[in-house]
């Protein structure tokens, strides 16, 4: 990957941002060029997004800092062009720069208007009242033009965050603006990557404006780094050629331990998601009474059947699952129930890495063993929603708040890999760098699609996995696979039509795809 492909991936603080943007005006850099050079590109797209044969008119929102400065040069830019640009003004006192761009905005005639209203008959808006500096909750006269805003329909295209979100946490401050587009200018922030910031973002792009990347690194490089896993990462993690001289052994044996009566469907997603990922040997642990189900859906797997409680759960693993030497890994939980909380304990003492998933979550949260995952000899991976992340890590604060954060803190504190799901899937190592995964679809947001995942990763990581530093990414290329299989799904069957059956379906289908269109 060359360092501008290692640009396009990283994700930054707004703090970062700044600090990085420092370095290029002290290497001489002038700032009106670099905005010159941002937003003459910013109003490029837009005019390729909203051409002048489909869109005339165009209300432009100035703030007081270089957001609105950029705002100006697109405004300036796309009259130069012939669109008719009105602008909305609130602010009296704006930064030099931002008013000399004003200056020559009035001397060029664009007309400027102190009242949203004059906008409302704009067939295109374009945000630029706050980008990264946004410090303060927004209220009063802008907080009440940016709702009012929000109830028109007319398309919004914002520049760099929508006014009014943090651009660290994705949280709206006061109010925020919806936009359809938005265009994030230099490097990705963080935001964008937040559940709560989904709805205001619309469609995401980035203005690469050429961040130096020897700049960029010398402040990126002081902390962990923040990165998307996309297409190109993927592929370096994937088991994918196998050498042409090997046996299923040596392709990982996985052991899944997963089901009760009450849950069978959890046991064979898992299992199909285990199943897709080419592990060499699959093993599955279920209640005794669930064998037959497993074997007619999962022929080329070892079911083993376990002694039974009442109510259906595993009661104990049988010698041939309770010898853990013979696996790369175990995954375990969906569908265990809470009854299975000896089955929990024992696997924690495994020497091989451990994937936890649903009821294996609720369980660990019941016996009160955090800590003692730091003391397992291999790596776990624990794998919440964030239902199961907040039993699990009940002391970090408001974790939907700014998931990024609650996600480091929750694999520092555990000593484990966390990944925790959402619309937007973010993975933890201990000791802080975080993969993220960039796109996915809320056809997911699914009974059963969760147990597929658990599997994936599962498969993936006894094919491949080695090293500490390796499984992380393992697991995170397997979030971005389910995800992407969802896609696809959803594209060809609609966001109704991806149960966790099909979307089991689909992660060979799109692999097939992505491996060949390489
Ligand atoms: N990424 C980059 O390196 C570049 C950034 N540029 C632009 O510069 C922007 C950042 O500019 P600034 O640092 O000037 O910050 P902003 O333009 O985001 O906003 C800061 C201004 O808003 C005021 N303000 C903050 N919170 C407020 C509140 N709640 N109510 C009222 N006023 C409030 C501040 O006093 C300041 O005047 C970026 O978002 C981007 O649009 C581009 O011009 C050039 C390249
Ligand atoms: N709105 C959404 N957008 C994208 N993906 C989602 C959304 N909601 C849920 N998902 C994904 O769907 C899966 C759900 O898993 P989980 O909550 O464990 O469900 P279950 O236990 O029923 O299988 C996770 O991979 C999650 O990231
Ligand atoms: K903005």
């Amino acid at each position: 990957m060359n360092p501008q492909q290692q640009l396009e991936q990283v994700v930054v603080t707004a703090e970062q941002m700044r600090q990085i943007e420092a370095r290029i005006f002290a290497a001489g850099m002038p700032v009106a060029a670099l905005m010159e050079k941002a937003a003459g590109l910013t109003a490029s797209r837009i005019r390729q997004l909203y051409p002048l044969s489909q869109v005339s008119r165009v209300g432009i929102l100035i703030g007081p800092g270089h957001n609105g400065g950029d705002a100006l040069v697109i405004a300036r830019e796309l009259h130069l062009a012939g669109y008719q640009v009105s602008l909305y003004r609130p602010f009296a006192k704006l930064k030099d720069l931002t008013a000399q761009h004003a200056e020559y905005a009035e001397n060029l005639g664009i007309p400027s208007h102190k009242d949203l209203q004059s906008l409302q008959n704009c067939e295109l808006i374009i945000d630029g009242l706050f980008g990264f500096g946004l410090e303060r909750s927004l209220s009063g006269e802008i907080a009440e033009a940016i709702d009012r805003l929000n109830e028109w329909s007319q398309p919004v295209v914002s520049i760099d965050i929508p006014s009014g979100l943090h651009t660290d946490t994705g949280e709206v401050l006061g109010t925020a603006v919806r936009a359809t587009y938005t265009l994030c200018l230099g490097l990705w922030k963080r935001g964008f990557f937040q559940d709560a910031a989904l709805e205001y973002i619309g469609k995401a792009e980035r203005i690469d404006f050429g961040v130096p990347p020897q700049e960029a690194w010398a402040i990126l490089s002081q902390s962990e780094p923040i990165r998307q896993i996309n297409l190109s990462s993927a592929k370096q993690y994937l088991p994918v050629p196998r050498p042409p001289v090997t046996h299923k052994y040596k392709q990982g044996h996985l052991l899944v331990i997963c089901g009760s009566r009450r849950y069978a469907g959890g046991a064979i997603l898992t299992g199909l998601g285990a199943r897709a990922s080419g592990v060499g040997m699959l093993s599955i642990a279920v209640p005794e009474s669930l064998k037959p189900l497993l074997v007619t859906h999962l022929s080329d797997a070892l079911i083993i059947d376990c002694p039974e409680t009442e109510t259906g759960a595993i009661a104990q693993l049988p010698p041939i699952a309770s010898d853990f030497s013979k696996y790369q890994v175990i995954a375990c939980g969906p569908g265990l129930t809470q009854q299975a909380q000896s089955i929990v304990q024992a696997v924690l003492k495994a020497e091989c890495p451990l994937v936890l998933d649903a009821d294996g979550l609720n369980n660990l949260a019941q016996l009160g063993t955090m800590a003692s995952l730091s003391l397992r000899k291999a790596p776990t991976v624990l794998t919440p929603h964030l239902g199961e992340f907040k039993r699990l890590f009940p002391d970090i604060d408001r974790p939907d708040r700014d998931r990024i954060q609650a996600v480091q803190k929750a694999a520092a504190q555990s000593g484990a890999i966390i990944l925790l799901k959402g619309a937007r899937t973010a993975i933890a190592h201990p000791q802080g760098s975080v993969w993220l995964v960039p796109t996915s679809t809320p056809a997911l947001a699914r009974g059963g699609s969760g147990d597929v995942l658990t599997g994936l990763i599962g498969g993936l990581l006894a094919q491949s996995a080695t090293s500490d530093g390796l499984l992380e990414a393992l697991v995170a290329t397997a979030a971005w696979w389910h995800a992407q299989a969802g896609i696809l799904a959803a594209q060809e069957r609609t966001e109704l039509g991806v149960d966790a059956f099909t979307l089991s379906q689909y992660l060979l289908p799109f692999l097939s795809n992505a491996i060949d269109k390489t």
